[in-house]
């Protein structure tokens, strides 16, 4: 059974408003862990979408460097394409390019996942770093403070890809995820431990996503189809950051939010 969920959606004009957004929402998710915890744990996604919300983080014209407690913060991924960390497909080399490169984030404090190991590997390898930054004993599994999600025009996030052997997996932190339809292998955090985040977050853009955007979070429920459908974190709330052209088929919001009630 799906857990019943409370899904925000907040509507910007364009894709430089929701990057302003989600910058905002970093900044705070963070700081609010900080000043909680003394640490903000949070993992990012890869793919395009992320890419000017990290510029706007790092931009000296913007209040958020200086904003954000970078000495707090303890940065993974959601996933990695299994290739090295200067191969034009990694998801650590946009951050490194983007954000990494250019705010006081100490390197310990980085915490890629190998994509150039073999994907058991690098998943075992990425678990047990998890493990070990969150102090994590016997079957304890890592609540993040903030994840950041993309969704793919197929419904993928993170690399959970329809019909693929991670939709199944319960037990791991971290796994390898062979991915048939792009021939290809992915390290991935598994659903569970998605779901475990203190906030969970969607940034989707462009009118290429406003079918399977609707077809997630309206149609029937098929994560093994959409597994977008399988994030309904355990705090019965999730947040999407969209576009305009992105939200064209949901429920025309409200002063720019809408909530959708999925049970
Ligand atoms: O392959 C991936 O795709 C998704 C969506 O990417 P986008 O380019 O449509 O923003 C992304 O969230 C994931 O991290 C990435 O590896």
């Amino acid at each position: 059974m799906p857990r019943s969920t409370t899904v925000t959606y907040r509507v910007y004009n364009t894709p430089a408003e929701v990057a302003k957004a989600a910058a905002e929402l970093f900044t705070s998710s963070v700081t609010a862990a900080a000043n909680a915890r003394g640490i903000a744990r949070v993992a990012i996604s890869g793919g395009t979408t992320p890419k000017a919300m990290f510029a706007l983080l790092a931009d000296p014209s913007q209040p958020f460097v200086k904003q954000v407690p970078w000495d707090k913060l303890d940065l993974y991924w959601v996933d990695e394409r299994c290739v090295g960390p200067e191969d034009a497909d990694s998801n650590y080399r946009m951050t490194r390019e983007a954000l990494l490169s250019k705010v006081p984030l100490p390197a310990e404090r980085i915490h890629r996942m190998e994509g150039e190991l073999a994907p058991e590997e690098a998943a075992a390898r990425y678990e047990a770093a998890i493990r070990n930054g969150f102090k994590l004993e016997g079957a304890e599994t890592p609540t993040f403070d903030l994840i950041l999600l993309g969704m793919g025009d197929d419904g993928h996030t993170a690399s959970l890809f329809p019909h693929t052997e991670a939709l199944n997996e319960m037990n791991h932190i971290v796994v390898p995820n062979h991915v048939p339809q792009k021939d290809t292998w992915r390290i991935t955090l598994t659903w569970p431990v998605i779901n475990q985040g203190r906030e969970v977050a969607f940034l989707i853009e462009g009118a290429g996503k406003a079918k399977v955007l609707h077809e997630v979070f309206q149609g029937t429920y098929q994560p093994e189809t959409y597994p977008s459908q399988i994030i309904r974190p355990a705090s019965g709330k999730l947040t999407l950051l969209l576009d305009a052209a992105a939200a064209a088929k949901l429920p025309e919001p409200t002063n720019g939010v809408g909530t959708l009630e999925l049970n």
